[in-house]
């Protein structure tokens, strides 16, 4: 009785595929995060049996996994500037934040020894929580102000003492309205402490770094003209 099902969804996918963008769309979206758990159910045995637990070290082994997931999306990168990230010693990239694809961006260009900054509900978010949590992520409360700076401090000393990277999204939020969000200032607080600033560079630092950032978005967003679906994902 239930085969009777599989031959019209059979008939009716591919004809959907073939005629709706909207339904491409949404289709890419739910492989995307199926596939992703997936990889995830793949790397977590992977990163336990390699390093025994959380480990920044991990995140090699996520970036590798990750990379080849561009190409069943139809999504291809261009990267520019990639050696200045090939320095030794701790830093902080700083990006914006548009959808949950920007994972794969990341991927593309994430250096080693480089964890991010991130919400804590996506540590409840099945195995991709797992796999976050292996990595080495950082998870704050945004809620909790207090608590994600007591978390963000924690984590500057790790920064210094183990010489790590970390990847702030500044605007702390995804963002999709053709601009960019106010930045928080969390990351900075975070570069001070590896650069031997002060607290009073804060201000001056993360201002200087939204001018830059806003015109490198602006510029490549003129160039971009394709649409692949809704604009909101
Ligand atoms: C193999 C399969 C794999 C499958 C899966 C693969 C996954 C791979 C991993 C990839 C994971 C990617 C995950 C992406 C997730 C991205 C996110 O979740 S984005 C959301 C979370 N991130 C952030 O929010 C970071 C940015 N937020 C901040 O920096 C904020 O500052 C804050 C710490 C949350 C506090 O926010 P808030 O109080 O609202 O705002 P501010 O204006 O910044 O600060 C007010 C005040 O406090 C001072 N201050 C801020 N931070 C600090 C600090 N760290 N130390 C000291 N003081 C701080 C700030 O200066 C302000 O005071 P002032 O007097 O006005 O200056
Ligand atoms: C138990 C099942 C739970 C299912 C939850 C699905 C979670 C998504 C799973 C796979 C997607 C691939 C990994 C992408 C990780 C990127 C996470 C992300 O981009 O989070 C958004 C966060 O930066 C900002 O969040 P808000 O815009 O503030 O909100």
């Amino acid at each position: 009785m239930d085969a009777v099902w599989i031959l019209p969804v059979l008939l009716v996918l591919p004809l959907l595929l073939w005629t709706s963008s909207t339904f491409v769309f949404y289709f890419k979206k739910c492989f995307y995060v199926a596939y992703m758990m997936l990889l995830a159910v793949i790397a977590i045995p992977i990163c336990i049996l390699k390093s025994g637990g959380r480990d920044i070290e991990n995140m090699r082994v996520i970036r590798f996994m990750v990379r080849h997931v561009k190409y069943f999306l139809g999504l291809r990168f261009q990267v520019s500037g990639w050696e200045h990230l090939q320095t030794d010693g701790p830093y902080v990239i700083i990006s914006n934040h548009q959808s949950s694809l920007d994972v794969l961006g990341m991927m593309e260009v994430l250096p080693d020894r480089c964890s991010t900054i991130a919400k804590k509900e996506l540590l409840w978010a099945g195995t991709v929580g797992m796999i976050c949590w292996l990595g080495g992520i950082v998870f704050i409360n945004r809620k909790k102000t207090s608590d994600a700076k007591n978390v963000m401090s924690d984590a500057a000393k790790t920064m210094l003492a183990d010489k790590i990277r970390l990847w702030v999204f500044p605007e702390g939020t995804r963002n999709q309205n053709g601009g960019l969000l106010p930045f928080k200032k969390g990351a900075f607080h975070l570069a001070i402490q590896a650069q031997g600033l002060t607290a009073d560079d804060v201000t001056l630092l993360s201002e200087q770094s939204f001018g830059i950032m806003r015109s490198a978005f602006l510029e490549i967003s003129g160039q971009s003209v394709q649409s692949n679906g809704p604009s909101t994902h």
